[in-house]
Order: C-alpha cells, then sequence, then structure tokens
C-alpha cells in the first residue's frame, strides 16, 4: 500500500495532495471530526474523494461530500448546499461570509436546488458559506448537522428547518439576513481616492483648476532635471552664456509660473473640500431618512453622530489635502520617472526596478495601517454611544449604585481604544517611514550607480547632475506622500463607516408603482399577519382583524403583548413579515407611501419638541397649511388660548426638545399637529402615560372629542376609557386573543374580563387627587384574601396616595425598605441584576398590579428593584400601619393569622419568582441557542 502511495505522489499528485490535505485539516476542525487512525489512511480516503472528484467536479468538494456522507450520515440532497458552503468556508476566510449583501442572499430552497445541480458560481459558493457559518453561529454544529441530516429527499426544506431549529425556514432566511454585517469589508486607499474623484466630479472648473495646476507643477519639477543637464554638459561645460542665459530664463519663468499654479491648487481644493463635504452630508443625512426603522436598529446613535462631526473633518481634511497632495506628488514622480527615461535609458531601469521594490513595501504595511483606521472608528464609535447612554441614564446609575461597574466598563472601553489608537498611529507613521526608507535606499543605489557608470565615460556628468536633482525631486514628492498618507489611512476609516450607511439600500418601503388613496375609508383589515423584529421571534403571529371605519378601536393587553406594533404596521414603519393589511380593498403596500402617510397621524407618549416656534411645530403636520388651518388645529387640540396669552404667541421658541412648555402643553401641541392633518386614521400610542393625572385627564377629554368620525386606534394600558369604544383588541403573546366590545368580552370572562377586573374598584377622581379602592378589591389581592373585613377596612384607610415621577425608583434589590404598594395609574419595571452588571427585566406592573410585599415582613429583602416607567398614581401601606393593624389581632405572643397569612403567600411568590429567575438567568447564559421547543412560529 505504501509503495502504491508512494507511485502515485511521484505520479505528479504531489500539489493536489496538498490542497486536499489543507482542506481536510479545515474541514475536520469545522466539523469537530476525530483525525483518522493513520496518515496513510487519510491519504488514501484523501485520493479515494479525490479521484470520485472527476470531470469538472473540484476534488476538494468531494473530499468534503465525502467525509459529510461517510463520516455525518448527511443525505445525497445536503451534499450539495453543505458541501459547497463548508469547502467555502474552510477554504475563505469566513469573515468573507459576513459581507454577502442583503439583497443578494435570496431563498435557501433556490440555493439548494441550484447546488443539487452543481451549477454552483462563485456567489452560489459564497452564499452557501454564509448560510452554513450562520446555521453554525446561530445553532452550532448539532443545528447544523440536524438541518443537514434532515435534507432527506422529499422533505419539504420548510419541513427540515422546523425540525432542526424550531423556526420556519422563512424565519430562519430573515434571521440570517439579520446576521449578516451591514459593514463593508476594509477597503483601501485607491477606492477612497476613486470615490473622492466621483464627489468632485459635479465641480468640473474647480477641478479643471485643479489639474492644471497640478499639470503645470508637474511639468516645471519635469524639466528641470533636463534643463539642469543643458545648464551643466551645454552652457557651463561648454562656457555657452547663450545656453546659460535661457535655461535660467526657463528655469526663473518656469517657478513664477509653478507658484501661480500652487495658488490656483490652494484655491480650488479649499473650494472643492467643503463643497464635496456638504454633498456628503446631504447623502448620509437622506439616507438616514430613507431608511427602515427595522435598518437604523443596527446603527449606534454615538455612531451616527460622530459620523457628522470626527468623520467628516477627517474626510475633509483628506480631501484638501492627502488626496490632492498624493495625487500631486505622484504625478510629479511619474514626471521625474519619463525625464529619468529621457535622459538614459539604462540609469531609468535600474531606477525603475529599484523603486518597483521600493513601493511594494509600504503597500502592504498601508493595508495594515487602513484596517486598523477603520478598527479605531468603530471603537470610538462604541464609546461615544457608552458615554450617550451613561449621560442619559445617569440618574439610574446612581441609584442603582452600578458607578464602578460603569467604570470598568468605560475602563474597557478606553483599553480598547488605546490598543486601536496604538495600532493605528504605529501603522499610519511606519508606512510612511518604510516608504521614506524604501526610497532613500533606492535613491543611494541609483546615485552610486550613475558615479560607477560615469566614471567609465558611459554617462556624462550632466546627466549624474540632472539625476540627482530627479531623484531629490522623488525623494521630496515621497517623503511628502509618506507625511500625506497617515491622515489620508485616518479617511479611508473614516469614509469605511460612512460607505457602510450610504451602502444600505433604501429601505423606507415605497411602493413602486404606488397608487394613491383618495377614497373615503371604509374599512381596516389585518389578514393573518406576522412579524418578527430581529428574525428571532414572531413578535406579532396571525393576526386577523376586520372592521368598519369610522370606529372607535381600543389595542389592550399585557406590555410586551404587540398592541405598538400593529401600530407600527399600520403606519408601515416596518412591513409584515407575512400576512398583509387592507384599507378597504387595497394592501398597504400597494398604496404610495406619501398617500398612505397623509391618511394618518399617530400621537405617542414621546412628546420632545422641534427646536423652532410653536407655529412651526404645528406646521411640520403639513407644511401647506394657512394660519387660519394652523389656529383651528390648535383650537381643537384646545391649546390656541394658551398659545394667544404667550407674549410672542405663536412665535414663542420652544427651546430644546420644548422644554420650556409642560408636559401636557407639549402633547397637545404635538395633537395639533396630528390634527392639522385631518388625518382618517389617528392612531394613539399610549398617548397620556408620559403625563401627570390632571393633564392625562384633560388631554383624554380632548382626544374623545378630537377622535369622533376618525378610524382610531388606541393603544392604552388604562381600560377606562374601553366602554366607550366600538371595539376592543385584546392582545397576549403577540396574538390577537379577544376582540368584542366591553360587555361581550366581560361576558366571555377571559383576559380582557381578569384585566378589568384588576383595574375595576381602584377609581381615580379629582383629576388624580383622589384614588379609590374597595375593600372588595383588596381582597383579591392574594395577601388579603383571609384577612377579616374589620382589618381590610383599617388596611384601605391607612393607604397613602402617592404621585411618582416617571423613572423613579421605589424599592432595591437586596435592601429590607420600601412600602407596599398597588398601582393605580401606570406601569412599573421590577428587574434584577445580574452579575455582569446588566438588569434583567422581570415583569411589567400595570395597574391592578401590587409589589413590595416583602417590605411587609421584618427583615425579608427585596428580590427585585421597582422603577415606575410612566408618570404613576400609588396607594402604599407601610409596615408599622400593617404591624399595627397585625397586633389589633395578636392574643399570644405568636404571630398574628394576618402575618401568617403574609408570610405563607409571601413564599408562595417567592419560589415562582425564583423558579422564573433561574430560568431566565439560564436561558440569557446561552441566548444562541434557543430551545427548538420554544417554537415562535
Ligand atoms: N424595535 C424593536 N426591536 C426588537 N424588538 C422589539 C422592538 N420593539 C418592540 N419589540 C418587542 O416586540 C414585542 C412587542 O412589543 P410592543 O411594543 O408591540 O408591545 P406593547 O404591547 O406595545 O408593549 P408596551 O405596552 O410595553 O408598550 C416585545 O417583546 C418587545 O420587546
Amino acid at each position: 500500500m505504501k509503495q502504491q502511495l508512494r507511485d502515485l505522489l511521484q505520479g505528479g499528485l504531489n500539489s493536489n495532495i496538498r490542497r486536499l490535505d489543507k482542506v481536510e485539516k479545515e474541514v475536520r476542525a469545522l466539523l469537530e471530526l476525530e483525525p483518522p487512525e493513520s496518515p496513510e489512511e487519510r491519504l488514501s480516503a484523501n485520493l479515494r474523494a479525490g479521484a470520485a472528484g472527476r470531470g469538472d467536479q473540484d476534488p476538494a468538494l468531494a473530499l468534503v461530500q465525502h467525509l459529510l456522507a461517510e463520516r455525518l450520515a448527511c443525505p445525497q440532497r445536503a451534499l450539495g448546499l453543505f458541501g459547497v458552503g463548508i469547502l467555502h468556508l474552510a477554504t475563505h476566510k469566513s469573515e468573507e461570509s459576513r459581507y454577502v449583501g442583503l439583497d443578494d442572499i435570496g431563498d435557501v430552497e433556490g440555493l439548494a436546488a441550484r447546488l443539487d445541480l452543481k451549477a454552483a458560481g462563485p456567489e452560489d459558493a459564497l452564499r452557501a458559506g454564509a448560510f452554513t457559518r450562520f446555521l453554525l453561529d446561530a445553532y452550532g454544529l448539532e443545528g447544523m448537522l440536524a438541518f443537514a441530516r434532515g435534507m432527506e429527499k422529499g422533505v419539504p426544506l420548510d419541513e427540515v428547518a422546523r425540525k432542526a431549529t424550531g423556526k420556519s425556514l422563512a424565519m430562519l432566511e430573515l434571521q440570517w439576513g439579520e446576521t449578516l454585517s451591514r459593514e463593508q469589508p476594509a477597503k483601501g486607499l485607491w477606492p477612497f481616492v476613486v470615490w473622492t474623484v466621483g464627489l468632485l466630479r459635479p465641480y468640473r472648473l474647480f477641478c479643471i483648476l485643479l489639474v492644471v495646476g497640478i499639470l503645470i507643477q508637474t511639468a516645471y519639477a519635469t524639466m528641470m532635471p533636463i534643463w539642469l543637464n543643458d545648464l551643466f554638459d551645454d552652457g557651463i561645460t561648454a562656457q555657452n552664456a547663450a545656453v546659460i542665459w535661457r535655461t535660467l530664463a526657463l528655469l526663473v519663468g518656469g517657478f513664477l509660473v509653478t507658484s501661480a499654479a500652487g495658488v490656483a491648487i490652494d484655491f480650488s481644493v479649499s473650494t472643492l473640500g467643503p463643497r464635496a463635504l456638504n454633498d456628503v452630508r446631504t447623502q448620509v443625512f437622506s439616507k438616514l431618512l430613507a431608511l427602515s426603522s427595522r435598518s437604523l436598529n443596527h446603527f449606534k446613535s454615538g455612531d451616527i453622530v460622530s459620523m457628522f462631526s470626527a468623520d467628516m473633518q477627517v474626510i475633509e481634511n483628506a480631501i484638501v489635502r492627502a488626496v490632492p497632495g498624493i495625487v500631486s506628488k505622484g504625478f510629479l514622480m511619474l514626471g521625474s520617472l519619463i525625464t529619468a527615461v529621457i535622459l538614459d535609458w539604462r540609469m531609468a531601469i535600474a531606477t525603475i526596478s529599484l523603486l518597483v521594490v521600493a513601493f511594494w513595501l509600504p503597500r502592504r504595511v498601508g493595508r495594515l495601517a487602513v484596517r486598523a483606521a477603520y478598527a479605531r472608528k468603530v471603537e470610538d464609535g462604541k464609546l461615544a454611544g457608552f458615554i450617550r447612554e451613561s449621560v442619559q441614564l445617569l440618574p439610574v446609575i446612581r441609584i442603582l449604585g452600578i458607578g464602578a461597574h460603569r467604570r470598568e466598563q468605560f475602563d474597557g472601553h478606553i483599553d480598547d481604544i488605546y490598543q486601536a489608537s496604538h495600532r493605528q498611529f504605529l501603522m499610519g507613521e511606519l508606512t510612511g517611514r518604510v516608504t521614506v526608507f524604501a526610497i532613500s535606499a533606492a535613491q543611494l543605489g541609483i546615485i552610486g550607480l550613475g558615479a560607477i557608470l560615469s566614471l567609465n565615460g558611459t554617462v556624462s556628468g550632466g546627466v549624474v547632475v540632472a539625476y540627482i536633482g530627479l531623484l531629490l525631486a522623488f525623494g521630496g514628492s515621497a517623503g511628502a506622500i509618506a507625511a500625506l498618507l497617515p491622515p489620508a489611512i485616518q479617511a479611508v476609516g473614516s469614509w469605511q463607516r460612512v460607505s457602510t450607511v450610504l451602502a444600505q439600500p433604501d429601505d423606507i418601503p415605497e411602493a413602486a408603482a404606488g397608487t394613491v388613496f383618495d377614497a373615503p375609508l371604509e374599512r381596516v383589515a389585518f389578514d393573518n399577519v406576522s412579524f418578527s423584529y430581529s428574525g428571532d421571534r414572531l413578535n406579532l403571529q396571525d393576526v386577523s382583524l376586520d372592521t368598519p371605519t369610522p370606529r372607535r378601536i381600543a389595542l389592550v393587553g399585557p406590555s410586551g403583548s404587540g398592541k405598538s406594533t400593529v401600530i407600527n404596521l399600520l403606519s408601515r414603519n416596518y412591513d409584515a413579515t407575512s400576512g398583509s393589511i387592507y384599507l378597504n380593498d387595497t394592501d398597504i403596500r400597494d398604496i404610495d407611501n406619501r398617500s398612505l402617510r397623509s391618511l394618518m397621524a399617530v400621537v405617542n407618549q414621546d412628546t420632545t419638541l422641534f427646536e423652532g416656534s410653536i407655529a412651526y411645530n404645528i406646521r411640520i403636520g403639513r407644511m401647506d397649511a394657512s394660519d387660519e388651518e394652523l389656529r383651528r388645529a390648535a383650537k381643537a387640540a384646545e391649546i390656541h388660548d394658551f398659545i394667544a396669552s404667550l407674549p410672542a404667541g405663536y412665535d414663542t421658541n420652544v427651546g430644546e426638545g420644548g422644554k420650556l412648555l409642560s408636559g401636557g402643553q407639549r402633547q397637545r401641541i404635538v395633537i395639533a399637529r396630528a390634527l392639522l392633518r385631518d388625518p382618517q386614521i389617528l392612531l394613539l400610542d399610549e398617548a397620556t402615560s408620559a403625563l401627570d393625572a390632571e393633564a392625562e385627564a384633560a388631554i383624554n377629554s380632548t382626544l374623545a372629542k378630537v377622535s369622533a368620525d376618525r378610524a382610531l386606534f388606541s393603544v392604552t394600558h388604562r381600560l377606562a376609557s374601553c366602554p366607550d369604544m366600538d371595539l376592543i383588541c385584546v392582545f397576549r403573546d403577540g396574538r390577537l386573543v379577544e376582540q368584542g366590545r366591553h360587555d361581550e368580552l366581560l361576558r366571555l370572562g377571559g383576559v380582557y374580563a381578569g384585566m378589568w377586573e384588576k383595574q375595576a374598584d381602584i377609581s381615580i377622581a379629582n383629576a388624580g387627587q383622589d384614588v379609590e379602592i374597595t375593600v372588595d378589591r383588596l381582597r383579591k389581592i392574594p395577601l388579603f384574601a383571609n384577612v377579616p373585613d374589620a382589618d381590610l377596612e383599617r388596611i384601605r384607610g391607612k393607604l397613602r396616595v402617592e404621585e411618582v415621577e416617571a423613572d423613579t425608583v421605589l424599592s432595591i434589590e437586596g435592601t429590607t425598605a420600601g412600602r407596599f404598594y398597588i398601582i393605580a395609574r401606570g406601569t412599573v419595571e421590577s428587574s434584577v441584576l445580574l452579575g455582569d452588571g446588566s438588569s434583567l427585566t422581570m415583569e411589567i406592573l400595570e395597574v391592578g398590579d401590587f409589589f413590595g410585599e416583602f417590605a411587609l415582613i421584618e427583615g425579608l429583602p427585596n428580590p427585585t428593584t421597582c422603577r415606575t416607567r410612566h408618570p404613576c398614581l400609588l396607594l402604599s401601606l407601610s409596615r408599622q400601619d400593617l404591624r399595627h393593624i397585625a397586633d389589633l389581632h395578636r392574643s399570644t405572643s405568636e404571630q398574628s393569622d394576618l402575618e401568617k397569612e403574609i408570610a405563607a403567600t409571601l413564599d408562595r411568590r417567592l419560589d415562582a419568582k425564583l423558579d422564573e429567575l433561574m430560568s431566565r438567568r439560564l436561558g440569557s447564559a446561552n441566548p444562541k441557542r434557543p430551545a427548538p421547543a420554544q417554537a415562535a412560529d
């Protein structure tokens, strides 16, 4: 056998075997395969598999397919997709498969079919590699192999996907798309120069001025050595005054013209740079406006802001200084080379050979420098985002006492920045230094050669003098390029970030041949609509709803159930993952986007205004509205009288974000803006939840008036307004679980009835001044289920009404201080701190929910931190008050019944919470592998 193998090797297969060996090693590592018994066996398996790759099939692909089939029991149908995919991963840098364009990924089904017929082009191989890498990353080797093994003939791929990953094929493709990097692979200096030239194209006159200036400078520098040669050989050596005077005149004249050309260059670059940069700013800003919320979610706001400040500055500097400098010095070097050939071809060949070597070296270092500059930009963006988040959340950081932890994270960021910038500067400087070093070495070599050749008279003294001049010009140019390279390289990093945004496909949904919707709206329908934000799980599932309009529709349900998502889909902030939404009988995707938007107005809880006057803030609802229409909208929003009472009236400046006005006033301006559009569909997303109770009561009455005769979709946590609604849609876990009128839903006794029961008997009166709760309602709190009426009446009397602003921490995990609370208005987030300092939301507590019961028992610490998400109205009870009531019933030294009951209930709740906490922590420790049982669709 050995002899046989040796013969084969000698038969010219060496290079093939080496390649197969390399591929096999990579594939074994990728698929975690045990190495075979002996090298001979491996060699023979390789050869057998390689030999199977006859005809036009790649022997390496045959080897991978052999390993998949023989060692991993994958069926024939999987060998195309995964064979090509794994081979691609093994032979290319895995990173490459991240950069598949989102538009290019196509569907897995089609890809598998193409690869089955072995018609894989390089793009198919890249896609197969990208899909294989995605499965490996998201579902591990087991998941990938489960997919591959499931691809038996005749089994639909959707079924294979569900079995292997718990997700439908469509969801898997969406998830795959989401994991692809939106960054561009590292680019070099040349593409940046090409981009810059493209940018400058609209400014032809200045470009011509610039090019003429550069050509004049180049011509002068190129001619100078020839004139020096003439001056030396024909003038000074031959004692010819005429030649001397003529050459001197040329040198001085050329000098003056070149100086003028320098001024022209300065003038044109200082015009071109800022103009071109403004164009880039416009492009990026327009792109931001053209990107959907889904695409924007992929960029950090810190990155985007620093793109407009730091990045633009760096690019401008490159366009004004570095690029023109490098181009003109490059021309100069080219001109010098031509002169060198004219002067003496032998010296020129030697010069060119040395220079080729001299340029090759810096190119290699330069590539590393470009990569380092990009890495530095990424780190800068991360730090900017971190600082922004820290400043915004400073109060939360203080209250949670996680300052030291944030400091540690900050140290981590600046450490990363140090590493990245150290590398960036080192590589940038090294590129310059290597360039100078290489050119200087070449210079020395050529001067030496010239001197030796002049000894035996092969070249004249004039040529040597001219060459020295040439090389000085050459060295000077190389030095200048070396100095200009670091800022240019820095600019490539910045440009790369900018181009990552610019390369995103515009995906604000816009119907290609969208129809204008100008009919009266008679119907809104959701037909089996499902949606996922991230591709990871469905946030809305199979929602079907068909309602005539105008009608008032409430969307209710627990936090996170998908209510706001319905608003997002209806307003086409996102498009449904599957299913359709109809206005009358037209799919909203077929409606021209402008026309669709003009049909509707959204008022949500964010009342931030734009910097500018009140009039401006209302008018942006419809730019062509007249002053009279503006006033009418303000009157309908019941804010006109207030505006009229201001000294500057409608011209009053609202300050940054509108901070000179109260929350209620800001919200009325937002409502006036919405009404100015006279929308057929009014979308309210918790429009009053950020306001205090008094402002909420007033604005609710305004909203009730302005929503008549429109299709109103109102997301609300507080059910008090629901009895007046024409339709109530109840959501839970992304599904529309109930729909009907208030009475019907109460009779149904389902989710809505439960929510109503929780909120009923807690009444808010007097614009939030008074909150009442009945004894019967108190009894429904498990803690008080068995407490006698008399005690409950006492507890009711001791409850204190508290009005609390948003973002107030009411109890802190691990501490025993605090009170017992019942929520009458608003929502409260209960969270726990994880080991890595991040916090995990356990529950969103809503009206009728209670928390802080742990405070009622001596020494029992709070298991979670509770923080208000909105301004809240709470009923609270102190430990002392409860104890006082308990003491009234204490006959012996034993615990009273009340205390026993509370302790027992607490035990149960605590157990349940701990179980939930454990499972969530375990779940969050392994986010990459969702259990197939949690099928999202
Ligand atoms: N931009 C987003 N990216 C990813 N997931 C999101 C995004 N917005 C919402 N979600 C998730 O989608 C689910 C539904 O959210 P949605 O905001 O529609 O619920 P909701 O019922 O309106 O909740 P709330 O009452 O708290 O506002 C939640 O699990 C939420 O975490």
